[in-house]
């Protein structure tokens, strides 16, 4: 399917939800100093050819203007003529669009994720277990145990994008970069927050049991 071929209407949808979504975090400070990006596919996809509107670089995601936005293809250059910038992550979200065909990312910065990231940085993944939230990620089994990828924060967003492919899980919708933020995404953008609150929620669980470990609370257990 070609970009021209993709109806208004679905562009329109992608940048409502980017609205609403944008504007929510933001109400939660999830994107302190122009942090984050946010981005939803439209029209159809093959790995080989998709499209997505993903945020600009460098704006101010607590206020909406009319440049907020622009689509761009699976190499991440923008579909139509425009002075703005895609992020200056979006190879990441091209990287994790082509090998999982999720239809929404959302990467955010917050000091519970950095904390943890960079606290289990050196093994290179962030291991959550018996966490009810766990079973929004889709997985129904008791105690469940999963693994939640990091991968080092270069500079260089390539070099971080090579690597994507061999740090994914099926079954965890979601990367961490170490001290840097998290990626998360899902079928749709409504999926995609629904596990971003939940890596969120066991990113904060992660860094308080890690502090009443320390603190030696839960000797008994
Ligand atoms: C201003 S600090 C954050 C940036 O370095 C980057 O990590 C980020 O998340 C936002 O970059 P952006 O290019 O606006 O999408
Ligand atoms: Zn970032």
């Amino acid at each position: 399917m070609a970009y021209a071929d993709i109806l208004l209407e679905q562009k329109q949808a992608a940048l409502d939800d980017l609205r609403g979504v944008k504007e929510l975090f933001a109400s939660r400070n999830w994107f302190p100093g122009t942090s984050g990006n946010l981005s939803v596919r439209v029209g159809d996809f093959t790995p080989e050819e998709f499209y997505f509107a993903i945020t600009a670089s460098g704006k101010d995601k607590s206020v909406h203007t009319p440049e907020d936005y622009l689509f761009v293809d699976r190499n991440g250059k923008p579909c139509e003529t425009t002075a703005l910038k895609p992020s200056a992550e979006t190879l990441i979200h091209c990287e994790i669009y082509r090998k999982t065909g999720c239809g929404a990312i959302f990467h955010v910065h917050t000091i519970d994720n950095n904390l943890v990231s960079d606290w289990y940085g050196d093994q290179g993944f962030v291991p959550a277990k018996g966490i009810e939230l766990i079973k929004a990620f889709n997985i129904w089994e008791e105690d469940a145990a999963i693994s939640i990828p990091i991968l080092p924060n270069y500079a260089d967003i390539p070099k971080i994008a090579a690597l994507v492919p061999d740090a994914l899980d099926p079954a965890v919708p979601g990367i961490l970069l170490r001290n840097h933020g998290i990626y998360a995404w899902g079928r749709n953008a409504f999926e995609a927050k629904k596990h971003l609150e939940a890596f969120e929620f066991i990113f904060e669980y992660t860094y308080r049991r890690l502090l009443l470990n320390a603190a030696g609370s839960n000797q008994a257990r």
